[in-house]
C-alpha cells in the first residue's frame, strides 16, 4: 500500500442511533429491570466509505455528551484514538462543570464526570477502530497487538427474575420461566448450560436474605460439581454478613464479588478472609486503584470497557493489575453484539485472564447485527474478519430506533427503582447495606 493508493480514514460522517432493547425482569438489589432499555450505537465513516460501529449506554446523559463528540470528530483521522481522550475533556458533563463527582452509588460503582467521558469514548474508539481494521483487512485483535487465544471463555450470568414483566406493562416474552429460590435458579443454569455450554457460573445476589443466597449457591454446587461459581450482591452486605457468608461458602465460590460497597469495607472482609474478592463497583476508574490495590481489597478486578475508556485502556488495566498481582476478567452490563465483539477481541488480546468473563448477551433477544455471535461450550471464537466481524442490520437498527422515538421518555433512563415500583407501588430504594 503506498500513499496513494492507502485509503482516506478522514472522519466525514458519524451517526448516533439511540434505541431501545427487550430485557427482561432480571432482579438486583435496587430492583427489576424495565421491559426495555437504552443503549446507543455509534456509527464512523470515513472519507473512503468505510464505516466502523460501537456501541455504549444509551441513556440521556451518555447522548448528552456522545452529541457533541461527534462532531468534534469529523475531519479527524480514525487511527488517532489517543486524541479522543482531549478531546472529551473538551466536553463539559450538566451538573459537574468542574467535571467532579456527579453521585456515587448504583451498581456500576462511582459516578464522576470523567467516567461518563469514558463510558462514551469506548463507543468512539470501537467504532474507530473496526473502521480501520475493515480499512486495511485486519481484525480488531491485531490492531491491538494479536490475540493470544483463539477463543474467550464467559461465564453463564444467573439472574433471579420473574417469569415476565408485571402485567399490563408493554414487554417482549421469553421462555425461561421465573428463578426466584435455589431450585429455579438451578433450573435456569441447566437451561444455559443447555443452550450455551456454559462451563462457571455467577449468581446475581443482593435480592433475597443471604440465607436464601448461600442456599443456591450450595444447590448450585451439589447440581453441577466442580463448575466455578460466584456470588455478587452488589454491596448490600455489611462486612459482618460478608464474612458470614464468606465462611459459609468457603471452598464453594472461586470469588465473592462486591460483599460490601467501597474498598473501605471490602478491605476489612478481605482482611478477615481467605476467600478472593472481586470487584467492579469499588475499583471503576483509574484513581481508585492504588488505595484498593496496596489494601489488597480486591483480588480479581473485573474490567469493562465502556466504563474504562475503550480496548487499549483495557489492556493497560490489565497490566496495572499483573504489576499489582490482582486477577483480571469482565464485568458485563446488558449489551448487544457490537459490545461482546469489542470484548471478545480486547479479551483475546490479554495474557492473564483469569476467569472466564461475565456477558448479559444470552438475556438479550433483540441485537443489531446480521448474525448474533454463539456460544460453543461457554466461549465465543476469537473473529478473524476485518474490523469487529460483524455487520449492522440496518433494518433492525430502524427498528429498534423506532421504539426509542415513540417512548414518551420513561424507558429512555435506565430505572430499576422505578421499574420494579410498577411491580410494588411501596417499593423504595433499599438503603445500603441491606442486610
Ligand atoms: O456485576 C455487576 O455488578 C453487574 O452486572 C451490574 C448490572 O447492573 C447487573 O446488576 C444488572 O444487570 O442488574
Ligand atoms: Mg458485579
Amino acid at each position: 500500500m503506498t500513499a496513494a493508493t492507502r485509503p482516506d480514514l478522514t472522519i466525514d460522517e458519524v451517526r448516533l442511533t439511540p434505541i431501545l432493547v427487550a430485557d427482561p425482569p432480571l432482579l438486583n438489589t435496587q430492583g427489576v429491570h424495565q421491559p426495555y432499555t437504552p443503549r446507543l450505537i455509534v456509527e464512523v465513516v470515513t472519507a473512503d466509505g468505510t464505516t466502523g460501529v460501537g456501541e455504549t449506554y444509551g441513556d440521556t446523559k451518555y447522548l448528552d455528551l456522545a452529541r457533541p463528540f461527534a462532531e468534534r470528530l469529523i475531519g479527524r483521522q480514525v487511527t488517532d484514538t489517543t486524541a479522543l481522550f482531549a478531546l472529551a475533556d473538551e466536553i463539559g458533563v450538566a451538573g459537574s462543570p468542574g467535571g467532579d463527582r456527579l453521585d456515587v452509588g448504583g451498581l456500576r460503582g462511582v459516578q464522576t464526570a470523567d467516567k461518563l467521558r469514558l463510558s462514551v469514548v469506548s463507543a468512539f474508539e470501537v467504532a474507530c477502530l473496526d473502521a480501520l481494521g475493515r480499512a486495511l483487512g485486519l481484525p480488531v485483535h491485531a490492531l491491538l497487538g494479536g490475540k493470544v487465544r483463539d477463543e474467550v471463555e464467559y461465564s453463564a450470568y444467573l439472574f433471579y427474575r420473574w417469569a415476565g414483566h408485571p402485567e399490563g406493562v408493554a414487554a417482549e416474552q421469553d421462555d425461561w420461566g421465573a428463578a426466584l429460590d435455589p431450585a429455579g435458579v438451578v433450573a435456569q443454569a441447566r437451561t444455559f448450560k443447555e443452550r450455551y455450554g456454559f462451563g462457571s457460573f455467577k449468581l446475581k445476589g443482593g435480592v433475597f436474605p443471604p440465607d436464601e443466597e448461600v442456599a443456591a449457591i450450595r444447590a448450585l454446587a451439589e447440581a453441577f460439581p466442580g463448575h466455578p461459581l460466584r456470588l455478587d450482591p452488589n454491596g448490600a452486605w455489611t462486612v459482618e454478613t460478608s464474612l458470614k457468608v464468606a465462611r459459609e461458602l468457603d471452598g464453594l465460590l472461586e470469588y465473592l464479588e462486591d460483599p460490601a460497597l467501597g474498598t473501605d469495607a471490602m478491605a476489612e472482609v478481605a482482611a478477615g478472609t481467605g476467600m478472593p474478592l472481586a470487584t467492579n463497583m469499588c475499583v471503576t476508574t483509574f484513581p481508585e486503584i492504588e488505595k484498593a490495590f496496596t489494601r489488597g481489597a480486591v483480588q480479581v478486578l473485573l474490567s469493562d470497557h465502556h466504563y474504562w475508556g475503550g480496548l487499549r485502556n483495557t489492556r493497560e488495566l490489565a497490566a496495572v493489575c499483573r504489576t499489582f498481582g490482582v486477577a483480571l476478567s469482565m464485568h458485563s452490563n446488558t449489551h448487544l453484539g457490537i459490545s461482546l465483539a469489542a470484548m471478545t477481541h480486547v479479551a483475546s488480546t490479554v495474557p492473564d485472564l483469569h476467569h472466564a468473563c461475565d456477558t448479559h448477551y444470552p438475556w438479550q433477544s433483540e441485537d443489531v447485527i446480521t448474525e448474533r455471535l454463539t456460544f460453543e461450550g461457554g466461549r465465543i471464537a476469537v473473529p478473524d474478519a476485518p474490523g469487529l466481524g460483524v455487520t449492522l442490520d440496518r433494518d433492525r437498527l430502524a427498528a429498534l430506533h423506532a421504539r426509542w422515538l415513540a417512548d414518551d421518555g420513561t424507558l429512555r433512563e435506565r430505572d430499576d427503582d422505578a421499574a420494579m415500583r410498577v411491580a410494588d407501588p411501596d417499593w423504595v430504594t433499599p438503603v445500603v447495606p441491606r442486610w
